[in-house]
């Protein structure tokens, strides 16, 4: 056993196990869950279960829950009024506020590791993802309410709701490499969101990709604790900020959709933080 993402303060849960090289317990935060939250992930996932044998991400929700005796990590009853601790990332130190402006909740922290020379994994930026409480529960809401047979078959679908949908959204990229140039973001954005684009748009957008990093001017330093939020606003516009500093804005439903697939998409930088957030997104079922 490892100690869970998400402990809580009241309840100190472990996580199920882990593949160890990503495993990485977090310091304590406030947030309570709720036996209906639990009741309901349970039910839909032991219907899921029964319904559809492949890994949907309440299936994923239900394994995390049966294989530990202890206390979930729900955020079913987090209110966003509460003030939450931040939650931090212990291998790095990296800090994330439980919510984000007065709307957008955390669902899940993970870290960006990338090989230099393919020789050694270096820890990049942890990162957090979040998401407008409300837009979350009205998709959830619309899509999966009475949670019939037909509707559970779309669960599995729900990570790729969240990347299409107009649903306000932030990636919040916390530096923890302390030698990053502006440079080297540059050319990671170009490789990583180039071949996103390529993915779901095709060869032809070198224009959109080239408007995207030519956000990261020279002139911003990335020192180690610099914050870089990629907020995805209403009507599908990614609005770019660098501790707080707002660097470009460009309206692109493709971009968006980029982004987030490097998160939550088929090949997620961290896998775990991906289950983390459909485990979190199961809790608000109901
Ligand atoms: C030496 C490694 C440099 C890597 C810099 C990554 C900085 C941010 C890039 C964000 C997108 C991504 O993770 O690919």
């Amino acid at each position: 056993m490892v100690s869970l993402r998400f402990p809580f303060l009241f309840s100190q849960p472990t996580w199920p196990s882990r593949p160890s090289s990503s495993a990485r317990p977090f310091s304590a935060t406030t947030v309570a869950f709720t036996a209906a939250a639990v009741g309901a992930t349970a039910a839909v996932a032991a219907l899921t279960t029964s319904q559809n044998p492949t890994h949907t991400f309440l299936q994923n929700a239900s394994n995390l829950l049966f294989s530990s005796n202890h206390s979930l990590p729900l955020w079913g009853s987090l209110t966003l009024a509460d003030n939450s601790p931040p939650i931090v990332e212990s291998k790095t130190g990296a800090s994330f506020p439980s919510v984000l402006g007065d709307s957008q909740k955390l669902l899940g922290i993970g870290l960006r590791k990338k090989s230099i020379l393919g020789l050694r994994n270096i820890d990049v930026y942890a990162f957090g993802i979040y998401a407008d409480d409300s837009d979350i529960k009205k998709l959830l809401s619309v899509k999966y309410q009475k949670l019939s047979v037909s509707e559970i078959k779309g669960i599995k679908d729900f990570n790729v709701d969240l990347m299409e949908n107009d649903i306000c959204m932030t990636v919040r990229l916390q530096i923890v490499y302390s030698k990053l140039s502006i440079r080297s973001v540059r050319n990671a954005f170009e490789e990583s969101v180039g071949s996103r684009l390529k993915k779901f748009g095709g060869s032809d957008n070198k224009e959109l990709l080239q408007r995207f990093t030519s956000q990261f001017k020279d002139e911003y330093k990335i020192p180690r604790g610099s914050v870089i939020h990629l907020s995805r606003e209403k009507g599908h516009v990614l609005h770019t900020t660098i501790d707080g500093k707002d660097v470009g804005s460009i309206q692109s439903k493709l971009l968006c959709q980029s982004i987030l697939d490097l998160y939550i998409g088929e090949e997620p930088f961290d896998k775990q933080a991906k289950k983390e957030i459909e485990l979190n997104l199961a809790s608000l079922q109901k």
